[in-house]
């Protein structure tokens, strides 16, 4: 039984609105192919919260904007987006427009290169609600302007353009954009990372409260693990393009099962503890190279065996899918899978 087979609502059940199966990315580089994101599945319906986390070059992005089909053109996507019943995979252009913005909308790190810097930000959040609600210019002046203000940036400023402000209240107005037309799903990819501590604590504090109020479903990517149980109910580990460990973000964090993110907790800094930026315990070894990926996807095997202190030789040759590890949790690991008596 694979982990989609898992997720997949039981008869009688509603289906969930985001249900991702099996999806699997490579980008095109030269002769060669690279596997990014290697057989991804998880489920997230309205008003819940994933957060995913990893180090650097595991997937997090590339698994992330492959929902709405927003990576370049190198990129090869297979599996399944089921969103709302539909797979947007395989949906025409013109459908995956309407969706995007009003049904689900992205907040990108480093909000001055997703800005328009010659249009105005009220232009810039006018846009996507003129678009897509059918809504008269007067109207849509007025729903920016409230937008603007729930953000906690002064609505007499629609006219500035994104220079005019700061870094803080750029990512503010990417949240603004990002509701602007009410939508189910906000992917949100590192939202805060370019923002000093204070103002990434405000920014995670209101798009916390907007998403709840609204019961807009999140799947929010961040290296730091306490930003993620802090903004997130539930958590979803990667490692080298799969899901490592996903459940419960406070079980996960205070309880974790797979090896990999016992080493991830120690290897991170938090949020409230500036210090720990300074000095992370450290992770041995490092991630594996994108052609090392690329010989591990043909073969069998646990790909964070050759940094595991509990390997053991089976690590290295067999592979273990995500099995259940706790009440609403699952890890792929073979020791986790010993351990259960399965
Ligand atoms: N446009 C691209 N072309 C080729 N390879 C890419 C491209 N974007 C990402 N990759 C590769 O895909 C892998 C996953 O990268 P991705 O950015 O998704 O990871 P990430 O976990 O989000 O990392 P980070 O935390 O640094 O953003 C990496 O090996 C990366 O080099």
């Amino acid at each position: 039984m694979t982990a989609h087979e898992r997720t997949t609502a039981p008869e009688g059940q509603a289906a969930p609105m985001l249900d991702v199966r099996d999806l699997r990315v490579s980008y095109r580089s030269g002769e060669q192919t690279v596997p990014a994101v290697r057989g991804v599945s998880f489920t997230l319906d309205r008003g819940q919260t994933l957060g995913i986390a990893g180090e650097s070059g595991s997937g997090k992005s590339t698994m992330a904007l492959s929902l709405l089909r927003l990576l370049p053109a190198s990129a090869q996507v297979s599996g399944e987006v089921l969103f709302k019943g539909e797979d947007l995979l395989t949906a025409k252009w013109a459908r995956l427009r309407a969706v995007r913005w009003s049904a689900a909308s992205v907040v990108f790190q480093g909000a001055m290169s997703a800005l328009n810097p010659v249009r105005t930000i009220g232009e810039q959040i006018r846009e996507p609600i003129l678009l897509h609600d059918k809504i008269g210019q007067r109207a849509a002046r007025e729903r920016a302007a409230e937008l603007l203000d729930s953000v906690g940036v002064p609505s007499r400023r629609l006219e500035s353009y994104p220079h005019e402000f700061s870094g803080g209240q750029r990512q503010r107005i990417m949240i603004a954009m990002a509701l602007a037309c009410r939508p189910d799903l906000i992917i949100a990819d590192e939202p805060t990372t370019a923002l000093d501590v204070m103002v990434q604590a405000q920014v995670l504090n209101l798009l916390g409260e907007l998403v709840r109020e609204a019961g807009i479903g999140v799947i929010m990517i961040s290296h730091d693990l306490s930003v993620l149980s802090h903004m997130c109910e539930r958590l979803a580990v990667m490692y080298a393009g799969r899901i490592t460990e996903i459940g419960p973000s406070k079980r996960l964090i205070a309880e974790p099962r797979h090896p990999y993110t016992r080493a991830l907790g120690r290897a991170f800094p938090t949020i409230g503890d500036p210090a720990s930026r300074l000095a992370p315990a450290g992770l041995p070894g490092d991630p594996p190279t994108p052609s090392e990926l690329a010989r591990l996807s043909e073969g069998r095997g646990c790909a964070f065996a050759p940094r595991c202190s509990e390997a053991m030789d089976a690590c290295r040759t067999d592979t273990v899918e995500l099995w259940p590890s706790g009440p609403r949790r699952e890890a792929a690991c073979l020791r986790v899978l010993e351990g259960s008596g399965t």
